[in-house]
């Protein structure tokens, strides 16, 4: 059972899910670790992906703490395609973990359909995964038991559509999320697909 926080001092509980979770808001108007941390996660995306993932209206960055014996079951993250044809505006269309601790013992991100991909993580791991093409399929995933010590990441979701004036919550049905640093603006450099060429 999890205990998912929102960071407003309320939670809900999934019985897919055991961890304890915190959900970390970014003001973009400040360069420290969480706008840096988030930020280099989109710019990421934005390569691998060859769009431009916006920083401002994502969904908060969610710190996972597993113990012993906790888990998260095959789920999905989202549940839309990112093709040519659709337009995934304010879905999610990828995830990055960053594995800030690993277990001693289990703790493996496993892909558990199409080619059934087992990643054990070591402490500064970071993965990537988009959706595409069959979010069903390729992109359901587990976190395996954690067996003996801890495990702890960050999960960034990723989204299209998104911006300082719309954010994540406006393109979701879970309700509006209150987001102290609503409406900030990164000044500083972003990545962009545009100039990748040239790099
Ligand atoms: O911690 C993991 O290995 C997976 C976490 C995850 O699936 C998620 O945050 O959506
Ligand atoms: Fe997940």
């Amino acid at each position: 059972m999890a205990h998912v926080s929102s960071g407003q001092g309320f939670t809900r509980t999934s019985s897919a899910r055991e961890s304890l979770t915190n959900s970390i808001d970014v003001d973009w108007n400040v360069e420290d670790a969480r706008s840096l941390v988030s930020s280099r996660t989109f710019d990421l995306a934005s390569d691998l992906l060859d769009v431009d993932v916006p920083y401002e209206g994502q969904e908060p960055l969610t710190f996972l703490h597993y113990m012993k014996g906790y888990e998260y079951r095959p789920h999905i993250d989202g549940n839309l395609f990112l093709s040519k044809r659709s337009q995934p505006i304010g879905n999610r269309i990828a995830t990055t973990l960053i594995y800030c601790d690993a277990a001693d013992e289990g703790g493996a991100t496993v892909f558990t359909n199409g080619e059934k991909l087992k990643f054990q993580p070591r402490r500064g791991d970071v993965l990537f995964f988009a959706y595409n093409p069959d979010p069903k399929t390729e992109a359901m995933h587990a976190a395996c038991p954690v067996m003996a010590g801890n495990k702890t990441t960050l999960t960034q979701w990723h989204r299209l559509g998104v911006s300082s004036r719309a954010s994540w919550d406006n393109f979701s049905d879970w309700g509006r999320f209150h987001n102290p640093y609503q409406g900030s603006e990164w000044k500083g450099s972003r990545f962009s697909v545009q100039g990748k060429a040239d790099l």
